[in-house]
């Protein structure tokens, strides 16, 4: 079995190189395993805001993922740390301000014909400043708990999103056919994200 392995620093902080390898290094656990393969990879920030009873979920009106319910977030930009990019990213898109972020998931998106990888760091926080407000991007929306679109959101959705209600880390790796359909994933909770 060969492993993807290893990350070149393409120059870029929202770009690196992935190199696949057949030995599965110790301190490694992503599980991508495309035999001598080079990915880019994508880092994007993923945020959701969690009450004790309901979630902030946003209509995507644009882009990427358009037509479907998610948290907010989007593409690191140079200078910025993922951090500082979630945090920014919900603000333009929700209008709510946070103080801290908690860093609950990664999870790596492989699409199939396509060799850059999704990076995507996922927060939770139960504390935000302001009202949610419409975006150009992001119509926001509260979910009771029990009432989770998972029909209008990301197929993946529902295979993590139940770990971060219960705020257990965890990393995981999906592999898309199109935007619809995951022909393999590994997720695995973890002490540290
Ligand atoms: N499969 C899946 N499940 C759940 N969430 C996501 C995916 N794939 C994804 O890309 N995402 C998330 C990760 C990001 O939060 C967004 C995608 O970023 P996007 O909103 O397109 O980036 P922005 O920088 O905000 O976009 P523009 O401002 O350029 O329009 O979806
Ligand atoms: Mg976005
Ligand atoms: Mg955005």
């Amino acid at each position: 079995m060969w492993y993807l392995h290893g990350v070149v620093d393409s120059g870029c902080p929202s770009s690196m190189m992935y190199i696949c390898h057949d030995v599965l290094p110790e301190d490694f656990s992503f599980q991508p395993y495309n035999r001598g393969i080079m990915f880019t990879s994508k880092l994007l920030t993923l945020v959701f805001v969690v009450q004790p009873s309901k979630i902030l979920l946003g209509m995507k009106k644009r882009g990427f993922g358009m037509g479907r319910w998610n948290g907010f977030g989007g593409k690191v930009q140079p200078g910025e740390t993922i951090e500082e990019a979630a945090k920014r990213e919900l603000w333009e898109e929700s209008c709510l301000t946070v103080n801290t972020l908690e860093k609950i998931g990664q999870i790596k998106f492989e699409f199939v014909g396509s060799t850059e990888l999704f990076d995507v760091h996922v927060f939770h926080t139960d504390h935000f400043i302001g009202e949610p407000a419409e975006s150009e991007e992001m119509r926001p929306q509260w979910f009771e708990l029990e009432k989770i679109p998972f029909d209008g959101m990301w197929p993946d959705d529902i295979y993590w999103l139940p770990l971060l209600l219960k705020k257990k880390k965890f990393l995981g790796y999906f592999k898309f056919e199109g935007y619809d359909k995951i022909l393999e994933y590994t997720l695995e909770e973890v002490e540290h994200v």
